[in-house]
């Protein structure tokens, strides 16, 4: 039988290091030659990336709370059947920027939605596709925000700008997913150096890669 790939997820507030700290993992796991693909959401292919386009433009205030999580659940479905199920088909790792506990935790807690309702929608754009371990890395998203607006260059999204209540909101929303599938998310705290992170996350996913392999 054909042997099954990893898929692994990265989630957590603004500015908690998610890309830093998962390329460096990235680039780590291919030194050791593991099959990587690193990918993001909203976005990774053509489609979900313009679809990331409408969702994160500023311009777009008037956008409805259920018109974002439809479009990034529409942006999810495209992504997972061009990109991430064949990739994990083919016995690769895929590690994704952000997921459906993006989702989640943005549109059914922060945005008030509701966790129920999000999950309906997610689970008519993924089926049963889950990640295998999910690293939610945790921040006060003060510090989350702070880390951001330290670079001038760097432009503010349209869910970047939102208030601090805001995030706090999404922050409470992933801790409450982290206690609903201990299994699954992994919590790292991620207000400690890139090292120290990146050494915790290592840890987690190395442990895992060994009892599949
Ligand atoms: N552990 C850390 N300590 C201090 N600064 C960090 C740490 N990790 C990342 N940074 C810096 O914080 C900023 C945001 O990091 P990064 O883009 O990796 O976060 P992110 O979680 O992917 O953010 P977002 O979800 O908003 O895109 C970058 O300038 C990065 O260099
Ligand atoms: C997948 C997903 C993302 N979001 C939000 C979270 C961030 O504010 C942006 C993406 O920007 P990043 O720089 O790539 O982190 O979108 C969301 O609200 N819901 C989702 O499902």
């Amino acid at each position: 039988m054909q042997k099954r790939g990893y898929f692994i997820t990265s989630e957590g507030p603004e500015g908690a290091g998610k890309t830093t700290v998962m390329n460096l993992l990235g680039d780590k796991l291919k030194e050791e030659g593991y099959d990587v693909v690193m990918t993001r959401e909203p976005g990774g292919i053509m489609i979900s990336e313009k679809i990331r386009n409408i969702i994160l433009d500023n311009e777009h205030i008037m956008m409805e709370s259920r018109t974002e999580a439809l479009l990034y659940a529409a942006a999810r479905r495209q992504h997972l059947v061009e990109k991430v199920q064949p990739a994990i088909d083919a016995g690769k790792i895929v590690i994704c920027d952000r997921f459906i506990d993006s989702s989640l935790a943005y549109q059914g807690f922060a945005r008030g939605i509701g966790v129920q309702e999000i999950l309906a929608i997610n689970k008519f754009a993924i089926g049963d596709t889950m990640p295998d371990k999910t690293i939610l890395f945790d921040i006060e998203p003060s510090v989350g925000l702070a880390r951001i607006n330290a670079h001038k260059n760097r432009e503010k999204n349209r869910l970047d700008v939102e208030s601090l209540m805001f995030h706090e909101k999404v922050r409470e929303g992933y801790l409450s997913l982290a206690d609903q599938y201990p299994e699954r998310i992994e919590v790292i705290d991620a207000s400690c150096s890139v090292e120290t992170v990146l050494e915790e996350v290592y840890k987690v996913i190395k442990s895992q890669l060994e009892i599949i392999r």
